[in-house]
C-alpha cells in the first residue's frame, strides 16, 4: 500500500518561532519527494530551508500544516525509532560527532540506540558503502578530512536504513573536487539503496547537477518550483533570475530566456 504514497509529502507547512503576528519562518509550503528522487530546495540565507528540513526530520514541531513520510505523519513527539525513517546530514558533520569518540565508538552507540534497525550491515561494510577504508573506524573526528567526515555522517545516517535523507548544505564546506565526490555518492545511494533525498542548498549550480526537480524559497515561501532544467531555462520569478545570475559561468541573464 505504502508504495502509492510519496516518500515525503509536506502540505501547507507553517513554522513560526516568535509569537503570533511575527512573520513565519516558513509560510504555507508544500513539497513532495518521490521514491529515489533527489529534490532541491534553494534560497538565500534565512529563507526557511533549514526550518523545513528540521520539521521534515521530526526534530522540530510544525506550527501548521502536515508532514508525512510514506503516508505516516512525523513529529518530535514520536518515539525516536519511528523517526529513524528520516535522517539528516548537515554542513558541519563534526557538530554531530562526539570529539572523544572514535568512528567505531559512534557507530556502536547508534547500534545500541537502534538495535532493531542496525543489524543489517557490519561497520566495515558500511564504510565501504560510502567509499571509505575501514581503517578509519579507529579514528577520532579531528583525524578525518572534511570529505571523510561528511562520508562518515552519511554512513551513520545509512546505518538506520532511512527512506529519506535530508541533506542540509552537506557539501558547502568542501572544496570542489571533494564536493563532486559527495554528490556522486548521494546519486549512487539513491540508485542502489532505495533512498530519496531532500537536498537543501543556497547553491543553484550544485542543485543543477544533482536534482531533477527544485523548489525556490524566498522569505519563507516557495516562489517557484518545477523541473530543474525548466526552472533554470525559464525562471518565472525575478528572485530566481538573481540566484541564477550568481552562478559562476552564467553571465548575468545572457544565457537565460526570460519572458
Ligand atoms: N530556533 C529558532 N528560533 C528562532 N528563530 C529561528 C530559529 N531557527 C531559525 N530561525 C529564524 O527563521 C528564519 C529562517 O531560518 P532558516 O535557518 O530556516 O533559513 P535557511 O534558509 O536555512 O538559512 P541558512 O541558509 O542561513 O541556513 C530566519 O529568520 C531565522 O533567524
Amino acid at each position: 500500500m505504502s508504495e502509492h504514497h510519496e516518500v515525503l509529502a509536506i502540505r501547507d507547512l507553517t513554522v513560526r518561532y516568535g509569537r503570533a503576528g511575527t512573520p513565519p519562518a516558513v509560510d504555507s509550503v508544500s513539497i513532495d519527494v518521490s521514491r529515489r528522487e533527489i529534490v532541491g530546495v534553494v534560497g538565500e540565507s534565512g529563507s526557511g530551508k533549514t526550518s523545513i528540513g528540521m520539521v521534515a526530520a521530526g526534530l522540530w514541531p510544525a506550527t501548521g500544516g502536515s508532514v508525512t513520510i510514506e503516508g505516516r505523519p512525523i513529529s518530535p513527539r514520536m518515539p525516536r525509532r519511528d523517526r529513524a525513517l528520516v535522517q539528516m546530514a548537515f554542513q558541519d558533520p563534526n557538530a554531530s560527532f562526539d570529539p572523544r569518540q572514535s568512528v567505531r565508538g559512534g557507530l556502536r552507540e547508534l547500534r545500541r540506540l537502534h538495535k532493531e534497525r542496525t543489524g543489517w550491515i557490519s561497520d566495515e561494510d558500511l564504510l565501504r558503502r560510502v567509499g571509505l577504508d575501514s581503517v578509519l573506524l579507529g579514528r577520532l573526528p579531528h583525524q578525518l578530512s572534511g570529505g571523510q567526515a561528511q562520508r562518515i555522517a552519511v554512513a551513520r545516517a545509512l546505518l538506520l536504513r532511512p527512506k529519506l535523507l535530508i541533506a542540509d548544505e552537506p557539501t558547502s564546506a568542501l572544496d570542489v573536487s571533494v564536493q563532486a565526490q559527495i554528490l556522486d555518492l548521494l546519486r549512487a545511494l539513491c540508485r542502489d539503496e532505495d533512498l530519496s533525498i531532500l537536498f537543501i542548498s543556497h547553491d543553484l549550480a550544485v542543485v543543477r547537477s544533482l536534482c531533477r526537480r527544485v523548489y525556490v524559497m524566498r522569505h519563507g515561501q516557495v516562489v517557484e518550483s518545477g523541473s530543474t532544467d525548466e526552472v533554470m531555462a525559464h525562471p518565472r520569478h525575478e528572485y530566481t533570475v538573481k540566484l541564477l545570475a550568481a552562478i559562476p559561468g552564467n553571465f548575468g541573464n545572457q544565457k537565460l530566456d526570460i519572458e
